[in-house]
């Protein structure tokens, strides 16, 4: 720059002067000069000293906004105040949405961001945003929201004037053509950029009001719609995708009235201020949790919802079998809000680590299958969680667990939930969901057929009914219905069968109710007797074992101490187990482990003599450890050995909510 503007100044020095001081400067000026006044007709001179002027002027130029910038700042700083708002901030989200359906539109923006459905794999992308998906606007397509993009956004709220600017970062990955492209343009946001909210005046208080006003208007906006936010990516201890699920009222779940009412007020009481501050007086943890139980189908999942709709409160959604391992589940829970609900689903999946899948390859190689499992733990076994009982547990009580939510667990084996687990503290009451009532299969028939609140038909085909013709049909389907014998499931698929038509639906449900009868008793005649063949299966074995251990033991050497004996089966069991649990590869294990054994059989021979019929103190060893290894089987089937197994519920803490 220097060098400009000396040349502009040598340039506009006399003709001689300028020349010579020229040619000075760059070698072969005079050459170049005499070039291009003789074949372009140009004057070099004249050209150098335009291009030096422009370049001052830039210089300039630059100088000059170099300077406004500062001044600008140091106006911005002394005459506004500010609060920034982390990219993944909810209150973040919620500003941009407040932004896009209040100033945006009405003040006819022109410069946008769009935000529709992400297509972005998360299994392999890097960044990950979180994830809104309405499930109450079910439309083929998501809708579009307007947003604002990088850049400030002026506007005026609560006669204040504010500035929202939506900071591009240095993470945003965009290729910027040049370095002068407005940040507007600079390409899309990805939902994760923090924003400033700036308002003119010295006090951040119009700040805190607005702030409030977003937050308010995010609720009301969820006011019909429950937020239920899961983990898609459950090690990054992230709650990463939020759902809007349509509101479920209370009074859709059917189940025992009083047991309802009594377990809404329960929560309504420990949501009042006035008991946080009783527990935090007497120093007991503000922690609320209830178990719900009971077959599949009887509406734990909808209660949960239900809840969480009357209370207004966000549903977090954790299942069990999807939580990579204790570590995630720490920092998801963590990661918890105050006040909120968390649905731990299918809590009797947890406890793998119990139950090392070693052991279960060698007990099924033993066994040539596993028909020896007790059904239930067949059930249970079929997804199990990695998280140990005692992760879950500290979670649910320990230090770091968070005061004031509410735990909801649901299980189809609650009679398999280890006490630890569901003692008062960490469960407060346990509600028992069974099989639907004549009572309440006429709510759900009221519910299915009756008008919509505007009066509209339930579907476009449904034919209008009285009240009166309505609620007598339901009585009459509610006859048909026998008393704890369907989940409310079955009976809310056969009336959806019908939801064109109540008549219908009550005209057939008895033909129906005999159907449905004899299918389970079928199902339930072919399970009983794949049980029988299991256990005769397993008598079988039994008995070939036993003939196997009276033959061996006929051949035993009676001069042999059995004090020994029982030592060696006591040698070759624990040797066993170290076997399994080193094995990588359970095969070649178990051959080193018969190889040892054989070895030892040769050494034993040598002490005890012959054995006759080639049956070796191994073999009755082996027998013996399979018969022990079959006992365990046994045991196992009366109490399978998952983590949280065998205890019965405390009796003071139980609801029975059968419908
Ligand atoms: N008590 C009930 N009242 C009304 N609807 C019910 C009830 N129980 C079940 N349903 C209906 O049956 C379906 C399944 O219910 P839900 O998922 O809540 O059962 P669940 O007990 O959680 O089952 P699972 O143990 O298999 O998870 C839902 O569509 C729900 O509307």
């Amino acid at each position: 720059m220097n060098n400009i503007l000396a040349l502009a100044s040598t340039s506009l020095l006399s003709d001689s002067t300028s020349a010579e001081d020229l040619e000075r400067r760059i070698p072969g000026f005079s050459v170049l000069q005499d070039f291009f006044k003789k074949w372009l007709k140009l004057d070099l001179t004249t050209i150098l000293t335009a291009a030096a002027l422009l370049g001052a002027a830039s210089s300039g130029a630059q100088t000059v906004q170099h300077t406004g910038s500062r001044i600008y700042w140091w106006v911005v700083r002394f005459l506004t105040a500010s609060v920034s708002i982390a990219g993944n901030d909810r209150l973040n989200h919620e500003v941009l949405n407040w932004l896009g359906a209040n100033v945006l539109m009405k003040k006819g923006t022109r410069i946008l961001t769009v935000k529709s459905e992400s297509t972005r794999n998360n299994t392999w992308s890097y960044r990950r945003g979180s994830q809104e998906r309405n499930d109450y606007q079910h439309e083929k397509r998501v809708p579009v929201q307007y947003l604002p993009t990088f850049g400030t956004t002026w506007f005026i709220h609560d006669r204040n004037i504010f500035m929202v600017r939506r900071i591009l970062t240095s993470n945003s990955q965009y290729n910027i053509a040049w370095d002068w492209t407005p940040d507007e343009y600079a390409g899309a946001p990805e939902g994760d950029e923090p924003l400033m909210v700036m308002c003119l005046g010295r006090s951040v208080e119009p700040i805190k009001r607005f702030l409030n006003t977003c937050r308010e208007f995010s609720d009301k906006q969820r006011e019909t719609c429950i937020t239920v936010r899961s983990s898609k990516h459950s090690y990054d201890g992230l709650w990463d995708t939020t759902i809007l699920r349509p509101l479920r009222p209370l009074e859709t779940v059917h189940f025992d009235e009083e047991i309802k009412e009594a377990l809404v007020a329960d929560i309504e009481k420990y949501l009042d201020v006035n008991t946080r501050r009783f527990y935090n007086r007497r120093g007991i943890p503000y922690r609320r949790g209830f178990l719900l139980y009971g077959p599949p189908g009887t509406g734990k999942t909808s209660l949960s919802l239900a809840l969480a709709g009357r209370f207004g409160l966000e549903l977090y959604l954790l299942h069990m079998p999807s939580v990579h391992d204790d570590t995630s589940l720490e920092r998801l829970f963590t990661a918890l809000p105050p006040r909120c609900i968390v649905l731990l689903e299918d809590i009797d999946a947890v406890g793998i680590k119990h139950r090392p899948r070693i052991r279960d390859h060698h007990d099924s190689s033993d066994s040539g299958d596993d028909s020896d499992k007790s059904s239930s733990d067949r059930n249970i076994g079929l997804e199990r969680s990695r998280c140990t009982l005692s992760g879950l547990l500290n979670v649910l009580d320990g230090v770091a667990s968070q005061e004031g939510r509410i735990v909801l667990m649901t299980s189809n084996y609650a009679d398999k939930l280890d006490k630890a687990l569901i003692r008062p503290g960490r469960v407060d009451k346990m509600l028992y969901l069974g099989h639907i009532s004549p009572r309440s299969s006429e709510l759900m028939f009221l519910r299915m057929f009756s008008p919509d609140e505007d009066g509209a038909a339930p579907t476009n085909r449904a034919v209008q009914l009285s009240q009166d013709q309505l609620k007598q049909l339901a009585v009459d389907f509610s006859k048909c219905i026998p008393d704890g014998v369907f989940t409310p499931a079955q009976v809310q698929g056969y009336l959806l069968d019908h939801k064109d038509s109540p008549v219908n639906a009550a005209a057939k449900a008895k033909e129906w109710v005999q159907e449905e009868i004899r299918l389970m008793e079928a199902a339930k005649e072919k399970e009983k007797k794949a049980a029988e063949a299991r256990k005769k299966k397993r008598k079988e074995r039994k008995r070939r074992r036993a003939e196997r251990l009276a033959e061996a033991l006929r051949n035993y050497d009676s001069g042999e101490d059995l004090e020994e004996l029982r030592q060696r089966v006591k040698v070759a069991r624990r040797r066993k187990k170290t076997i399994t649990q080193d094995a990588t590869e359970p095969e070649e294990a178990d051959v080193d482990r018969k190889a040892g054994d054989k070895e030892e059989t040769a050494s034993e021979n040598r002490n005890v003599g012959s054995i006759p019929n080639g049956e070796t103190p191994n073999g009755i060893l082996q027998e013996s450890e399979e018969d022990l290894g079959a006992k365990a089987d046994e045991n196992n089937a009366a109490h399978p050995k998952v983590d949280i197994t065998g205890t019965e519920a405390p009796q003071d803490n139980k609801l029975s909510g059968g419908h």
